[in-house]
């Protein structure tokens, strides 16, 4: 662990511009992706959701006395990873999401965990990653042991932690600021590194069967060298829909969500 975690650090005061962190939740329909991206947010539990619409939303935090300005994509695969380059280049991080009350959106899980690490290998690349059993506040319908989540976790070198949308906020935000932590610890490794992210599909054709032994097949990885990539857009150049939430506002020192795209739930 890096020493200036929980210290201000150089070059950090109020003036300098903040770390940019980009965070991919990850995981099958239904485990809690929009819950928990929404509690974290908003400090508030909705409980339906448009499970089609795919987002990324945009909040100013303090982590270790840092701004950050993280980005969140709250991804909307169906049941397995699917045109995954959109948040395997973009991501400096990934939240993997099941529910505790479900066995097969553990099992999904695992496919992410999988696809990521298959992911590093290709590039060389480490993103870190954290896997979060969703739904705690449903333990008494649990079909996953919190042994199993830990041990898939120690599978793949990851953090673990049991969490609920519908819980405290406390216990959200800090998965959050750890997934923040983690991906500041790879940043600092190769500051150079910027998130990129693929202009068109195409599927290597020595890449294909590695990820269709792994039963990814619907997802394929693109190196460097092999297509065109363009840098995100910056926040300025993409479309901005700008929401106002009073609670957000008086509980957060955001004093909006700013986010990329559209938005329905507030
Ligand atoms: N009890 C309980 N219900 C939750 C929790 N998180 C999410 N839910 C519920 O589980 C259902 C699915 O939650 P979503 O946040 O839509 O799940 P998702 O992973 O985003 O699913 P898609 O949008 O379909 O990809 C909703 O009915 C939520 O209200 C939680 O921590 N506890």
């Amino acid at each position: 662990m890096s020493s200036v975690f929980g210290k201000p650090r150089a070059g950090s005061g109020p003036q300098s511009a903040p770390l940019e962190v980009n965070l991919a939740i990850l995981g099958r329909r239904g485990a809690g992706k929009s819950a928990l991206t929404v509690k974290f947010l908003t400090k508030r539990f909705i409980s339906e959701y448009d499970p089609n619409l795919e987002d990324t939303y945009s909040s100013e935090e303090t982590v270790d006395h840092q701004p950050v300005h993280l980005r969140v994509m709250d991804t909307a695969d169906l049941d397995t990873p699917r045109n995954c380059e959109r948040y395997l280049n973009w991501a400096h991080a990934f939240l993997v999401v099941y529910g505790i009350d479900s066995r097969q959106s553990f099992d999904s899980s695992s496919s992410y965990l999988e696809l990521l690490a298959l992911h590093a290998k290709e590039t060389q690349r480490s993103v870190p990653a954290l896997l979060l059993g969703n739904k705690l506040d449903m333990a008494q319908y649990r079909q996953v042991t919190k042994a199993e989540g830990v041990a898939l976790a120690g599978r793949f070198g990851c953090l673990f932690f049991e969490v609920s949308a519908c819980l405290d906020f406390e216990h959200v935000q800090h998965v959050f600021h750890e997934a923040v932590r983690e991906a500041r610890r790879e940043l600092e490794k190769s500051p150079l590194t910027r998130p990129l992210f693929i202009s068109e599909e195409r599927a290597l054709p020595h890449q294909a069967p590695l990820t269709a032994r792994h039963g990814l097949a619907s997802c394929t990885f693109n190196t460097l060298s092999t297509v065109s990539l363009k840098e995100m857009p910056t926040v300025a150049q993409a479309k901005l829909v700008t929401v106002k939430s009073s609670r957000a506002q008086s509980k957060r020192k955001a004093p909006t969500l700013t986010l990329l795209k559209g938005f329905k739930i507030f």
